[in-house]
C-alpha cells in the first residue's frame, strides 16, 4: 500500500475530502491524489520517494522551478526580521513601484493574499466606481471562489461538476451575466441592450481554468471597445497568465490595455499573494483614499514581497520568456507527434509558458464547448499512464499545464517518450 494512500485516508478524518482545495482530490481523473514531501527545480518527490517531472508548478507560481535557491534565500533572510507586521513596510512600496514600472496599464496597485481576494475586490471596486451592479464573465473562466464569480465557473468547480455553487445567493448570481467565451458578437449584443447597467467585464485574457484557451482574434479588442462605449470597467484576470505568458502578461502579448488587472501566483514567487491594480481614476476609489472597502491583516506580507520581488527580478532577464515559450512549444509538438504516431485524435494549445492538450478530433480549440467535447475517458487513462511514468500533469482536463525555466531538454524528451509509450496503450 502506498504512503500516499495511507496519508489520504488519514487526511480525510479531519479535512473535508482530505484536501485543502478540491481540485487536489483527483476527482477529475479518479484514484488517490499523490502526496508530496519535497519539490526542487522541475521535480516533485512524493511520500514514497518517487520522483516526477512536474508540469503543474503549484498551479503556476513555480515559473523558476521549485525552491529556487535565490528565492529561498531572500525569504530566509527576510524571516529573520519578522514574519508579519500588519503595518506598512518599505518592501511593499518597492513591489508597487516595480509592478507599475513593468505594466503600462498599472498606475496604482494593492497587494492582497490570494488571487480570489484580488478578483473579488476588483469586482467590488468596479461596482463602486460605476455605481452599477451587473457584471459580465465568461463560461469556463474561473476567477477564484467569491460569490459573484462562482457562476458557471471553470477549474475545480467545473471538474467537480458544480460550476454554479450552491450557497451563492440567487439575488447575487442574477447580477452575474455569463456569456460565451470568445464570442464577440454575443458581447456586442448584450452591451447594445444593457451596457449602461454593466459595471465590468472580467476575463482571463488567456484562459487557464478550462484547459488552455487563447483569445480568438479581436475578442479582447471587442471587450475593450464595449467597455469604452458603455463606461464599464475592463478587468483582466491575469492571476494565471500574468508574468507567465510574457513579462507584461497577456496584455503585453495581445496589446490590449485593461482598466484593472488582477494577479496572483508568479507575483508571489510561491508565497500566498494576490494583487489588483490599474488606472488611477478607478484605484482612487479604494479605501482609505475612497469609499470602496478592502483590507487584509497579511496583505503585503514581507516574506511574500521578498519572494515575489526576487522572482520578478529573475524572470526579467533578457530571453527568459522566449526560452520558456520554446520549451512549452517543444513539449506540445512532441505530445502531438506521440498522438499522431498512434492515430489518437489529439490537439494542443500553447501560449508562452502555458500549454494544454485535448483528446478530440477537432483542431483550433478556442471555445468552452469544444473543450467539453474532449474524450474524458482517454484523458483519464493518459493521465494515469503518465503518472505511472513519473510525469505529473494537472489532474483535470479543465486545467492548463505550466512549464518552468528549470525544465531541461532532457526532461521534455523524457516526457515525450513517456507520452509515446502511454499513447500506444490507449
Ligand atoms: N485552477 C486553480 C487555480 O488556479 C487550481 C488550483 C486550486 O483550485 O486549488
Amino acid at each position: 500500500m502506498s504512503k500516499s494512500h495511507l496519508l489520504f485516508e488519514a487526511a480525510q478524518k479531519h479535512i473535508p475530502g482530505g484536501v485543502n482545495s478540491p481540485v487536489r482530490a483527483f476527482k477529475g481523473v479518479g484514484g488517490d491524489p499523490v502526496f508530496f514531501k519535497a519539490a526542487k527545480g522541475a521535480y516533485l518527490t512524493d511520500a514514497d520517494d518517487r520522483q516526477y517531472i512536474d508540469y503543474v508548478g503549484s498551479w503556476g507560481p513555480a515559473i523558476l522551478g521549485h525552491a529556487h535557491p535565490e528565492v529561498v534565500k531572500v525569504v530566509q533572510e527576510k524571516a529573520e526580521d519578522g514574519l508579519s507586521f500588519g503595518a506598512p513596510t518599505e518592501i511593499e512600496t518597492t513591489m508597487a513601484d516595480l509592478v507599475c514600472d513593468l505594466i503600462p496599464s498599472m498606475d496604482m496597485v494593492r497587494m492582497v493574499s490570494s488571487g480570489t481576494e484580488a478578483t473579488m475586490t476588483a469586482i467590488r471596486l468596479a461596482r463602486g466606481y460605476t455605481g452599477r451592479d451587473k457584471i459580465v464573465k465568461f463560461e469556463g473562466c474561473y476567477h477564484g471562489h467569491s460569490d459573484s464569480l462562482l457562476v458557471k465557473a471553470g477549474s475545480g468547480a467545473l471538474t467537480l461538476g458544480v460550476p454554479s455553487s450552491p450557497g451563492v445567493p440567487a439575488a447575487l448570481a442574477e447580477e452575474t451575466l455569463t456569456l460565451t467565451h470568445n464570442d464577440s458578437e454575443e458581447v456586442r449584443k448584450v452591451f447594445s441592450e444593457i451596457g449602461d447597467q454593466i459595471a465590468c467585464i472580467i476575463v482571463e485574457p488567456v484562459a487557464g481554468n478550462m484547459n488552455c484557451i487563447p483569445p480568438e482574434e479581436g475578442f479582447l479588442e471587442t471587450l475593450r471597445e464595449v467597455c469604452d462605449e458603455s463606461g464599464a470597467v475592463l478587468i483582466f484576470d491575469e492571476v494565471m497568465c500574468g508574468f507567465r505568458v510574457g513579462l507584461q502578461g497577456a496584455q503585453g502579448v495581445y496589446n490590449v490595455q485593461p482598466d484593472l488587472t488582477t494577479y496572483g501566483k508568479v507575483i508571489g514567487g510561491g508565497m500566498p499573494v494576490g494583487a489588483f491594480g490599474g488606472k488611477r481614476a478607478v484605484m482612487e476609489h479604494i479605501a482609505p483614499l475612497g469609499p470602496v472597502y478592502q483590507a487584509g491583516t497579511l496583505s503585503g506580507n514581507p516574506l511574500a514581497m521578498a519572494a515575489g520581488l526576487k522572482t520578478l527580478e529573475l524572470i526579467s532577464a533578457p530571453g527568459f520568456f522566449e526560452s520558456l515559450s520554446e520549451k512549452a512549444a517543444k513539449l506540445s509538438a512532441g505530445l502531438q507527434a506521440a498522438a499522431d504516431e498512434n492515430n489518437i485524435p489529439f490537439t494542443t494549445n500553447q501560449v508562452g509558458g502555458m500549454f494544454g492538450f485535448f483528446f478530440t478530433e477537432e483542431k483550433n480549440i478556442s471555445r468552452f464547448a469544444q473543450v467539453c467535447k474532449g474524450d474524458m475517458d482517454r484523458f483519464r487513462k493518459f493521465y494515469h499512464g503518465m503518472l505511472n511514468e513519473g510525469i505529473y500533469l494537472a489532474p483535470s482536463a479543465f486545467e492548463t499545464g505550466f512549464i518552468s525555466s528549470k525544465h531541461t531538454d532532457e526532461d521534455i524528451e523524457k516526457t515525450i517518450e513517456a507520452a509515446r509509450k502511454v499513447m500506444a496503450t490507449l
